[in-house]
C-alpha cells in the first residue's frame, strides 16, 4: 500500500531497524525492488532523482505510484534531493508520498527558508519532508573538530533546525559519500556525532552514500569488462551501529547499479550474438533484486511490513 515516507520511518525509528531507499530510474530496478520487499514482507522506500523523472518521465513516476498502491507491503515514493521548490511541487503533482529538499549546501538561514516553504507546501497534501544539514563528504578520523563541524552535522544545529523547519526526517553528514569512492579501506563515520545528534533529534534520521560497494560485486564488475578503481563503501557493521543509534532511512543506489552493470556486461560477453534485451536485463533484474533483499536483511526490515 502507498504510504507516507513518515508512517515507515516512525516505526522504524521507534524499533530500532532500518528501511531502505533505493533508486530507480526504470521498470527492472523498480521491480527488483519492490519484489524484494513483497517476497521478505518489508517497508520500502522507491526514491527517484530529479535525473531519474528526466530519465523515465511518466512512464516511471505512474509505474512507481501505481505499484507502491498495489503493494501488498508500505511502499513509500520519495523525490531523492530535490533541488528547488518547483521540483518538489512536480513530485508533489506525480503522486509522490516523500519529497526531499536538499538545501544542504546553502548557509543555515538559507536551508532553513527554503525547508520550511517546502513543508508547508507538501504537509498541505499530507506528504512528508526530509531535508539535509551538513556536508557529505568522506573524512578521515584525525580532521580536526573544528573542521569536522564545518562538513559534518553539528548536534546543535540539528535541534534548533528540525524545530525550526518542521521537517520530518533529516539527512545527516557522519562520513558517508555519494558513490563508490568513499574512502580508503574502511571510512570513518563518526557515531559518536550521531549519537548526539539523536539525543536532541526525536525524528528518524537518514543516511545519504551508505552503498557498501562490495569487493565481491566490484571483482565481478571488473572481470566483466568493467573499469572502476579504488573503490570503498560503508562496512555492514557501520550501518548496523548507525541504525541502533537512530538512522532510520539508508540510502542504496551504487550497489544496485553496479549490479545491474556487472550482469549486461556478463551477458553480452558471453554471448555477442544475443539481441534479446531481455536476455541481459532479466538476469540484471535478479542481480539488483537480490542486493536489496541482503540490503533489508542487514537493515532489519524483514518482516516488518
Ligand atoms: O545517497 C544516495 C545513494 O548513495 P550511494 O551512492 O552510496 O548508493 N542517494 O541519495
Ligand atoms: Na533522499
Ligand atoms: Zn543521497
Amino acid at each position: 500500500m502507498l504510504v507516507t515516507g513518515l508512517e515507515i520511518l516512525k516505526k522504524a525509528r521507534a524499533e530500532g531497524y532500518g528501511v531502505g531507499a533505493f533508486n530507480t530510474n526504470n521498470m527492472e530496478f523498480t521491480q527488483a525492488i519492490l519484489e524484494a520487499a513483497e517476497e521478505l514482507r518489508s517497508p520500502v522506500i522507491l526514491a527517484l532523482s530529479e535525473g531519474a523523472m528526466k530519465y523515465g518521465g511518466r512512464a516511471l513516476t505512474r509505474m512507481a505510484v501505481a505499484l507502491a498502491q498495489e503493494a501488498r507491503v508500505p511502499v513509500a515514493i520519495h523525490l531523492d534531493h530535490g533541488s528547488s521548490y518547483e521540483s518538489v511541487l512536480k513530485a508533489l503533482r506525480e503522486g509522490f508520498t516523500s519529497v526531499m529538499i536538499d538545501k544542504s549546501h546553502e548557509d543555515f538561514e538559507t536551508n532553513v527558508r527554503e525547508t520550511k516553504r517546502v513543508v508547508e507546501a507538501a504537509h498541505a497534501v499530507g506528504v512528508t519532508v526530509e531535508a539535509e544539514l551538513g556536508r557529505l563528504a568522506g573524512i578521515e578520523e584525525h580532521v580536526a573538530v573544528d573542521e569536522k563541524d564545518a562538513l559534518l552535522t553539528n548536534p546543535e544545529e540539528a535541534r534548533i533546525f528540525m524545530e525550526r523547519t518542521g521537517a520530518d526526517y533529516l539527512a545527516v553528514a557522519i562520513g558517508t559519500s555519494h558513490g563508490a569512492y568513499k574512502g580508503k579501506g574502511r571510512p570513518f563515520i563518526d557515531h559518536p556525532r550521531l549519537a548526539r545528534i539523536a539525543e536532541l533529534v526525536p525524528a528518524p534520521l537518514v543516511l545519504h552514500g551508505a552503498s557498501a560497494v562490495p569487493q565481491e560485486l566490484v571483482e565481478r564488475f571488473r572481470a566483466a569488462g568493467g573499469e572502476i578503481g579504488e573503490a570503498a563503501g560503508i562496512h555492514p557493521e557501520d550501518i548496523k551501529k548507525a541504525i541502533s543509534l537512530g538512522v532510520a532511512k539508508i540510502n542504496t543506489d551504487t550497489d544496485l547499479r553496479l549490479a545491474f552493470t556487472a550482469l549486461i556486461r556478463e551477458a553480452l560477453g558471453k554471448n555477442p550474438k544475443e539481441f534479446d534485451p531481455r536476455k541481459y536485463l532479466g538476469p540484471a533484474r535478479e542481480a539488483v533484486k537480490e542486493v536489496v533483499k541482503s540490503r533489508m536483511e542487514l537493515f532489519g526490515s524483514v518482516g516488518k511490513a
